[in-house]
């Protein structure tokens, strides 16, 4: 980043449009087979030169995270580790984070944002600490390397083995958190069991409509949803709300409890979000787009 200069950077919300548990690490890590891709909204950060470092939240999920320490601040000071073992410093910094996401909702809120404040760093970085950077994302947490990477991709491993699609379609959803929060842990924990099957086989090029994408979909599960209903019912019944809204297709994210629906286009998501707000005061709801890739050996 310039010496002086603001630097912006977008936090997306990554969306696990499917997850499956594969196996257990002996760690007590779980093995993950995931279709992620990101969406449109997200939080949003600014990282200004200052006198000290500095982390202002602002946002309607901000007053929730004042006092709690802060993933934003590790990431600062995993890139100061990393850039210092490469002979660079990196100044103080004040931070604004716009909290726009539900914390702990399955949707790597906090995960996208220290990708975020890596990604606005990285630039003034010379290479090799960049390099470095991406080596050590994963030690901020499993979902932070798929966030750093922001394309539509599948995250094997413990997520840190990643497969970015060549091409995947702008995704109408709709995104709908019923308000209430679930420790990723807890989920992982209450899973009957870590060996499930891995994801079907998928297209080697992506995919290219919103309809492939649905019917893939159609043949895969989030093995965290049972275990996330059985601790909060009401995913169940946001689950439903999606469905009876017209979606083609609808899933847990992540460990809970942020549901997704998917829409033939943008204007029928749109709708549905309207009508699931108005039925359920309380809850985060968004239409909102999945990312796409463009097919680059069409170009
Ligand atoms: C559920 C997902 O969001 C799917 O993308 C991720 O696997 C969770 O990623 P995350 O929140 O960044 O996870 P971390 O902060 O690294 O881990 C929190 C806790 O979740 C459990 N955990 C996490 C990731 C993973 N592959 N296996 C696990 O068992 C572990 O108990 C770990 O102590
Ligand atoms: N910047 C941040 N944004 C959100 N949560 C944060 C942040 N910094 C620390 N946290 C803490 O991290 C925990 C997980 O929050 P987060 O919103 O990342 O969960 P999540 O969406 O379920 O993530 P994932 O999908 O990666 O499991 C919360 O308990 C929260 O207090």
């Amino acid at each position: 980043m310039a010496a002086d200069a603001a630097t912006g950077a977008s936090a997306h919300a990554k969306i696990n449009l499917a997850l499956h548990v594969v196996g257990k690490r002996a760690d007590g890590y779980h093995l993950l087979d995931s279709l992620v891709a990101f969406a449109d909204v997200g939080d949003r950060l600014t990282l200004t030169p200052a006198d000290a470092d500095a982390l202002h939240l602002s946002g309607p999920f901000g007053p929730g995270l004042e006092g709690h320490d802060n993933i934003v601040a590790r990431a600062l000071a995993l890139a100061r580790r990393v850039a210092a073992a490469r002979g660079h410093t990196i100044g103080p910094l004040s931070i604004e984070l716009e909290k726009n996401l539900p914390v702990a909702s399955g949707i790597g809120g906090g995960s996208a944002d220290a990708a975020a404040v890596l990604r606005a760093l990285m630039p003034g970085l010379p290479r090799a600490a960049q390099d470095d950077l991406v080596a050590a994302a994963l030690g901020l947490g499993a979902d932070v390397p798929m966030c750093l990477d922001g394309r539509a991709l599948v995250a094997r491993g413990i997520g840190e083995m990643l497969s970015p699609l060549p091409q995947f379609p702008a995704l109408p959803m709709v995104l709908a958190n019923p308000g209430v929060a679930i420790s990723t842990p807890a989920i992982f924990k209450a899973l009957p069991t870590a060996c499930n099957g891995p994801l079907p086989e998928g297209p080697v090029q992506g995919f290219d409509t919103v309809g492939s994408v649905v019917s893939y979909l159609r043949l895969c599960r989030n093995d965290l949803a049972a275990p996330a209903i059985s601790v909060e019912p009401v995913i169940g019944a946001c689950l439903k709300a999606l469905q009876a809204a017209g979606a083609a297709r609808s899933a847990m994210s992540g460990s809970g409890a942020t549901c997704y629906g998917v829409f033939e286009d943008a204007s029928q998501a749109q709708c549905a979000a309207g009508a699931i707000a108005a039925a359920n005061p309380g809850w985060w709801v968004r239409a909102t787009v999945a990312r796409p890739t463009h097919d680059r050996s069409a170009a």
